[in-house]
């Protein structure tokens, strides 16, 4: 679905924001790219969905080399969802909704209402104007804006940001929902969480060059030291060690008369991003 080789992309003469990228996203793939603020994401997203131009290096998508293939017909296959909502402060949900929609032909549109019910939006502020709107009710007009056109490549930039967590879950959901449907999903986010629930891959990047890229499991797995950390009782007391996995095929190599619980020291996808990239996530 989406190919780019050696992406190159420099903001004037001094200020190169990418040093040469490579990476694939298969067809009906969620792929999350995530990385400190700075370190390239946006320009690639804006990159790949035709706001900005004159990089070098080859990008295609739907096989198509974008630097050719910027059409109506282009654009009519892709949904995005910007990292700051893009919407008419005067007009209202359904208002922003219909211009949107009138973009694409009528048949391959969604129902604004239903589209925007799914999303839970609250049914007394559809005509009133954005401006009245709190930021998870921008962020619904936003994804359903993006959703709108029943797109086969979504671009969302940090989709639960400004959600509360049932917010976050319900985003989440629907994300899962267009997976099943075959949608091909680009997350860029800082939400490690979002990244490792939804993601079938993840790219770390970080100042313009990927630096790992992989499942979330294997990046998890590839960097796991291989011990289990034991809570348990013995003669009366509490106490806690920590066991090499191996150690446990022989059974739990100390004296103890219940054990309370083990819990796996395998890192979390969180401390991967610090270790490829270097910078905690706020
Ligand atoms: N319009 C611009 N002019 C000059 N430099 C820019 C411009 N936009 C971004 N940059 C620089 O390019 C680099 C990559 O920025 P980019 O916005 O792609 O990062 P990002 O990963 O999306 O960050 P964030 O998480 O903060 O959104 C940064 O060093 C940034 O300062």
């Amino acid at each position: 679905m989406i190919e780019v080789k050696d992406l190159i992309f420099s903001y004037g003469k001094d200020k190169q924001a990418l040093h040469g990228l490579n990476f694939t996203v298969g067809d009906g793939e969620i792929f999350g790219f995530l990385g400190p603020n700075g370190s390239g994401k946006s320009t690639t997203q804006k990159i790949l969905t035709g706001i900005l131009k004159g990089h070098s290096g080859y990008v295609s998508l739907f096989g198509q080399n974008i630097s050719t293939a910027h059409t109506q017909d282009f654009f009519q296959k892709i949904g995005v969802l910007f990292e700051f909502p893009y919407l008419y402060e005067n007009l209202s949900a359904i208002d922003n909704l219909k211009y949107f929609s009138s973009f694409y032909p009528a048949n391959q549109c969604r129902d604004i209402g239903e589209i925007l019910e799914k999303l839970e939006f609250k049914t007394d502020f559809l005509k009133k104007p954005v401006s009245s709107y709190s930021k998870g009710m921008r962020q619904r007009v936003s994804m359903a804006r993006a959703l709108i056109s029943s797109p086969k490549l979504l671009f969302l930039d940090e989709p639960t940001s400004g959600l509360d967590p049932s917010g976050a879950v319900l985003f989440r959901k629907i994300i899962e929902e267009e997976r099943k449907k075959g949608t091909t999903v680009f997350l860029t986010t800082h939400n490690m969480l979002d990244a490792d629930l939804l993601c079938d891959r993840v790219a770390f990047i970080t100042k313009g060059n990927i630096v790992a890229l992989d499942t979330p499991k294997r990046l998890k797995e590839q960097n796991s030291n291989q011990r289990v950390r034991i809570a348990y009782l013995y003669q009366g007391k509490r106490e806690e060690k920590t066991v090499e996995i191996p150690e446990l095929e022989r059974g739990i190599p100390f004296r103890h008369d219940e054990i309370i619980s083990i819990h796996s020291e395998e890192p979390t996808l969180e401390d991967m991003f610090i270790q490829y990239t270097g910078r905690r996530l706020s």
